[in-house]
């Protein structure tokens, strides 16, 4: 349900005028909803003045919700949408959670705008303190890659979540859009910290699709039906297509016992080993993927991970096995084959390079749980479920998604068979200690 506080004539451009509501009338607005309709949760927007903001407290005396206050001061454009900052400050103290942005939680304290997320965390837990509600602190105005949330109370951080930053100019409405979904989901399932983790997601891919809509010249709207009009996500699909093939990875004794701890070491050795093998080749692979990228953000990506694979990666294997003369397998010869026949073109070599990421990740994320101090092999674990990596991975699938967009028919059809004959070769990779151990000799 939806009250009307003020008119705004604004474009992608700005804001060119604002016809604030009476207050009387924003408040018969606010009564004709809560005499009819059951208030589950409220999520309060743009105010514009000190009037309407007398008006919605008067009413919140009136009801039993969760508040989700978003102060909005100033449009991404720069335009003004509340007279008076400090009017907001009696309304601050009816919110269960408060979400400004950067600038904005600035100003509520009266303070100068936090240089890094450190300060915006330490900024957000006073402002909490002082409220005595949640503050949802956000860094989507920070520099960087990396977008972070967090859910943060007097006592501090209850919950955080990063995601990747979107290149796009067209991010109108996103704290809007936060805000209201915030509200919307907690209504629905009453946990903050969750409703965060799924607004946020729903916000990432409205915003990864606001391209798409192409309105103005200006920050374009983030597109919040990408999930009902965009065309359905390949990854999803191409995930699901490996589903038997994930659960074969989980059947496998290797797998089983590598969890558990009860794998044999000679066994992990061997496994290392023909890793490590493949692992220098797979650098290489990346390095030429770099080398085709078609732009300047995938040709760092590609190149960070082959130098983060010989640098990060391979030390892990080192630490793991002595010093070694080992052949590569029939298998692991036959899985950097085919990465080398995916070199055709940048977006079937990406596609090939996927699953090596994506479903370390997923094993690594499951696998997690069985960590502990004594584990055996605890280090191989914590590695493959660290947020680095996660991060990494994620960055993966969306270059492949790029990619996918842009390729014709025949292209993302080759670029499917070449993930799923990797995801293929991964299965064959972890069940070789167990089974198939013919070497090749290197001459
Ligand atoms: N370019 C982007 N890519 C991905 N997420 C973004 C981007 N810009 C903002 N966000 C996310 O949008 C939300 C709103 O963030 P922020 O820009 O900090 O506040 P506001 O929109 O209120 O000014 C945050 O969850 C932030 O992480
Ligand atoms: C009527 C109205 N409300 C809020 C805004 C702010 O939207 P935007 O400038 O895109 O900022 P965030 O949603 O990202 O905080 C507006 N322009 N108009």
């Amino acid at each position: 349900m939806c009250v009307i506080t003020a008119l705004t004539a604004q474009n992608t451009l700005g804001v060119s005028a604002v016809q604030a509501i009476d207050g009387e009338f924003v408040l018969a607005q606010l009564n004709a909803i809560s005499a009819d309709v059951q208030i589950d949760a409220i999520k309060i927007g743009m105010l514009a003045n000190e009037e309407i903001i007398r008006a919605v407290n008067g009413w919140l005396d009136t009801v039993d919700a969760p508040v989700v206050l978003d102060p909005v001061m100033v449009a991404t454009s720069g335009d003004r949408l509340l007279e008076d900052e400090a009017v907001l400050d009696s309304l601050l103290d009816r919110a269960s959670v408060i979400t400004p942005n950067l600038l904005e939680l600035a100003s509520l304290l009266r303070e100068p705008a936090a240089a890094d997320w450190p300060q915006v965390l330490d900024q957000a837990r006073r402002l909490a303190a002082k409220h005595d509600a949640l503050v949802l602190a956000k860094g989507g105005h920070l520099a960087g890659d990396l977008c972070p949330d967090a859910l943060v109370s007097a006592q501090g951080v209850l919950a955080e979540f990063s995601n990747q930053r979107h290149h796009t100019k067209n991010t109108h409405g996103t704290g809007c859009t936060l805000s209201s979904a915030l509200a919307t989901i907690y209504a629905s399932g009453g946990d903050w910290a969750s409703a965060l983790e799924q607004a946020k997601a729903y916000l990432f891919r409205a915003i990864g699709a606001a391209d798409e809509l192409n309105v103005g010249r200006g920050h374009g709207p983030v597109n919040h039906f990408a999930h009902f009009f965009s065309e359905a996500d390949p990854m999803d699909q191409w995930w699901q297509q490996i589903h038997e093939l994930r659960g074969s990875i989980d059947n496998l004794e290797f797998i089983a016992q590598l969890a558990d701890g009860t794998l044999d070491p000679a066994d992990f050795e061997y496994y290392l080993a023909q890793d490590a093998l493949y692992l220098q080749r797979y650098a290489q692979v990346l390095a030429e993927a770099s080398a085709l990228a078609p732009d300047l953000d995938a040709q760092r990506f590609w190149a960070g991970s082959a130098r983060e694979i010989l640098e990060g990666e391979l030390q892990l294997h080192r630490s793991y096995l002595a010093e070694g003369t080992a052949n590569p397998s029939a298998i692991t010869l036959n899985y950097v084959n085919h990465l080398a026949a995916s070199k055709r073109s940048y977006a079937e070599l990406i596609a090939a390079i996927l699953p090596c990421y994506w479903l370390y990740q997923d094993i690594g994320k499951r696998l997690a749980s069985a960590n502990h101090p004594e584990h055996p092999y605890k280090q191989w674990l914590v590695t493959y479920a660290s947020e680095e990596f996660d991060l990494a991975t994620e960055r993966a699938i969306n270059m492949v998604r790029v990619a996918w967009k842009q390729a014709d028919v025949d292209l993302r059809e080759r670029m499917r068979l070449a993930f799923v004959r990797s995801s293929e070769h991964e299965v064959a990779f972890f069940d070789q200690a167990r089974r198939n151990r013919v070497e090749f000799s290197t001459a």
